[in-house]
């Protein structure tokens, strides 16, 4: 609040009186006039305002300032004993000027006040912490943001000393160097990092009056940075884990927009980055709808979806999940798994095992023994034979060696890593046979597995079927067989569909053909088919000269079996064997000799005529006890009626010198028929199992 004492009420006293009276922090304490009528003071009283020597008193109170109006002035100062005060003599014209900058004065002062009010609002409300100080190191500005990073409070530390308050802060440094120090990091005690800005004020001169530092928290900032830094590098790592994957990736946005592949996708479907980034996901791999399309659309993941994709029409299995970021879906990402190279792998896998398979069929041309001319062109066409695929058909009486061949053909063939299936024609029931053969359909008959079966021919697929007993096969199965021969495919039991068939046949018998077809009981054109390649393996009579090498062979499988050491066959030994009619041929020698080695002391090292004696072959027999049953009291009539059958198939079958077909034509029965009675009974040599597998 100014004080104003006006003196000379006259019209330079009105003037500034009336202003003045206008004007908030301005006091008028009195106006002073020798004329009490002049109008100033007419003015003064009407406002309340001391005139005349009421006014004096006011006047020893020291007003700040005495506008003089007139020259009277002089001796009012006088009187008043005033002194030291500033005076200001002016004018009635000029004090309206006056008055006038007096005004402007106000509002510029209102003003400047204004901009110091927006000063501290910037000041206090920047995030930047701000503190200055004066020449003498006591701090003149202290903002709010420095209040909040430091701690104390701007009123309570102005004036007081910096070294005190912050010991830390350099300011006393920068006013001593007048360098700025700018961009220093720095930790506070309270564990915040700033970065901050020192700057010296210099006045007019460029000398040093203070000091002012400008600082910022950086701990979020920093945090942020690491958070940065961390996600960069988890990025480079995801890149590195979705490019490197075998897997095909692809990731599209809320639009079904491409956003990302990986290079397995690439190599997968052909289609580039270009392709794909940007471009919607409905044109993607899929020829229905889009998994991406269908996940966006429904929210839920799709799994374990198979399709083909790309220019090979690969087998490809699809899992697409939703990507979701705090509940909100962004995205979807679709892992697109290559089948084919499981597929080729279960290939492989299904290879190796059928080359374990194969193993059953585990011989080969070394395995056959045969020096006689009769075997070795047989051995020579076999050989020839073995590399094409020409159905071959074994002729032979039972126990020559025919299923030997058979194995030998298999292994020397192209397809010996394939399966090798045998076939006993004569020892399956007919009624199951067409269906063990070709397969069946699911529901074909009563007891049919569900999702049906594959039969031999698709099980012997890339490999050979063994068909034995082939003159066993009734008509309608001879049909069937001519058809898989013909056309190469096959149509399971109860099914419509022709499967195509890659499988070499090859057939044998010990039956006359030739008679069956003239008989009516062999299908001509069937003979033909199979006849592509005979092949005759001599009964073991015809070769006698044969029968030494055969015999050590046989010796030295039986040595490993038995675990003997017999290396030789006394020619007395010969002589006996080569005075045989060998019947049952090489399987009855290898019964005879195995016999004869059981007997042997297990020192000994050759066998000799009495090893042989009492030198009964019982032809077709291979060691199960077959003699003939007593008769004995307390039967029931089915015991006797089969112990009957037993000892007369027997004898028939000893009579016949073990060949089942004439046996079973001497009893009047069905090969079939035989091979079950033998079995039955316990007699004979030949195997239950119908195929090997
Ligand atoms: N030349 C041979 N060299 C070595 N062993 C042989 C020879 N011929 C036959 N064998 C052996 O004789 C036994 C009977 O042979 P295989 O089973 O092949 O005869 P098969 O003609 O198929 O008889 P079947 O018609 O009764 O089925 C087998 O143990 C076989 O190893």
């Amino acid at each position: 609040m100014k004080r104003f004492l006006i003196v000379g009420g006259g019209k330079g006293g009105t003037a500034f009186l009336k202003t003045l009276l206008q004007l908030d922090q301005v006091r008028v304490t009195g106006v002073i006039d020798v004329n009490e009528q002049a109008p100033a003071i007419h003015e003064a009283q009407k406002h309340g305002i001391p005139t005349g020597k009421d006014a004096l008193p006011f006047v020893k109170e020291n007003p700040d300032v005495i506008l003089e109006v007139t020259g009277k002035a002089e001796v009012y100062r006088h009187l008043c004993h005033i002194k030291g005060q500033s005076t200001l003599v002016v004018s009635g014209e000029v004090a309206n000027l006056i008055m006038q900058l007096l005004a402007e004065k106000e509002r510029w002062f209102e003003a400047w006040k204004r901009r110091q009010r927006e000063l501290d609002a910037i000041v206090n409300s920047t995030h930047d912490g701000m503190i200055a100080v004066n020449r003498e190191g006591r701090i003149t500005l202290f903002n709010r943001a420095a209040e909040r990073l430091i701690g104390g409070r701007g009123e309570d530390v102005t004036g007081q000393d910096i070294k005190e308050v912050l010991p830390g802060s350099r300011l006393d440094r920068v006013m001593e160097t007048g360098r700025p120090e700018l961009n220093r990091s720095l930790e506070l005690a309270n564990g915040k990092k700033i970065v901050s800005n020192r700057e010296p004020v210099t006045d007019r001169k460029g000398k040093v009056i203070g000091a002012v530092a400008v600082f910022r928290d950086i701990t979020e900032v920093t945090a942020l940075a690491q958070q940065v830094t961390d996600l960069k590098s988890m990025k480079s790592q995801l890149s590195a884990i979705i490019d490197s994957s075998d897997d095909a990736i692809s990731v599209v946005d809320t639009e079904g927009l491409g956003v990302l592949i990986n290079p397995a996708y690439t190599r997968l479907t052909g289609l580039s980055p270009a392709d794909v980034i940007g471009k919607p996901a409905d044109t993607d791999i899929s020829e229905g709808e889009s998994m991406h399309m269908k996940v966006l659309r429904t929210g839920k993941p799709v799994r374990g979806v198979p399709m083909k994709v790309g220019p090979a029409r690969k087998d490809v299995l699809v899992n697409a999940a939703p990507i979701t970021v705090e509940g909100e879906l962004k995205g979807s990402v679709a892992i697109i798994h290559d089948m084919s190279e499981i597929k080729k792998l279960y290939r492989e896998l299904e290879r190796a095992r059928r080359i374990i398979r194969t193993l059953e069929a585990k011989y080969t041309f070394d395995d056959i023994i045969g020096v006689s001319e009769g075997m070795k062109a047989a051995l020579m066409e076999a050989r020839q034979g073995a590399r094409t695929r020409a159905t071959v058909l074994l002729r032979g009486e039972s126990g020559t060696g025919k299923e030997l061949f058979a194995h030998a053909i298999h292994n020397a063939s192209s397809r010996k890593y394939n399966q090798f299936v045998r076939v006993n024609c004569a020892s399956i029931q007919e009624s199951l046979l067409e269906s063990e053969l070709f397969g069946y359909e699911e529901g074909a008959f009563t007891g049919a597995r569900q999702g049906g079966k594959k039969g031999f021919f698709e099980e012997a697929s890339g490999g050979t079927i063994f068909l034995d007993e082939i003159g066993e096969l009734s008509s309608s199965t001879q049909v069937k067989l001519l058809r898989v021969l013909q056309e190469k495919e096959i149509t399971r039991v109860g099914g419509t569909k022709a499967i195509p068939v890659d499988v070499r046949v090859i057939a044998a018998t010990n039956v006359d053909l030739e008679r069956a077809i003239r008989e009516k009981r062999f299908r001509e054109d069937l003979y033909y088919r199979l006849n592509v390649l005979p092949i005759h393996i001599p009964p073991l009579r015809e070769r006698k000269e044969d029968l030494y090498a055969l015999s050590l062979h046989l010796v030295k499988k039986f040595n490993q079996e038995y675990g003997r050491n017999v290396t030789e066959l006394r020619p007395d030994a010969l002589k006996v064997l080569e005075s045989y009619s060998w019947p049952g041929n090489v399987r009855e020698l290898e019964n005879v000799l195995g016999r004869a080695m059981i007997h042997m002391h297990v020192q000994e090292r050759e066998i000799r005529e009495r090893h042989l004696f009492p030198f009964k072959p019982v032809p077709g027999f291979t060691g199960s006890p077959a003699e003939e049953e007593p008769v004995s009291g307390g039967e029931t009539l089915s015991e006797v009626v089969a112990r009957t059958e037993r000892n007369h198939i027997l004898r028939v079958f000893r009579e016949a010198e073990g060949n089942k077909t004439e046996t079973a034509r001497r009893l009047g029965i069905s090969v079939r028929n035989l091979y079950y009675k033998l079995e039955r009974y316990g007699i004979g040599s030949q195997r239950a199992s119908s195929h090997d597998r």
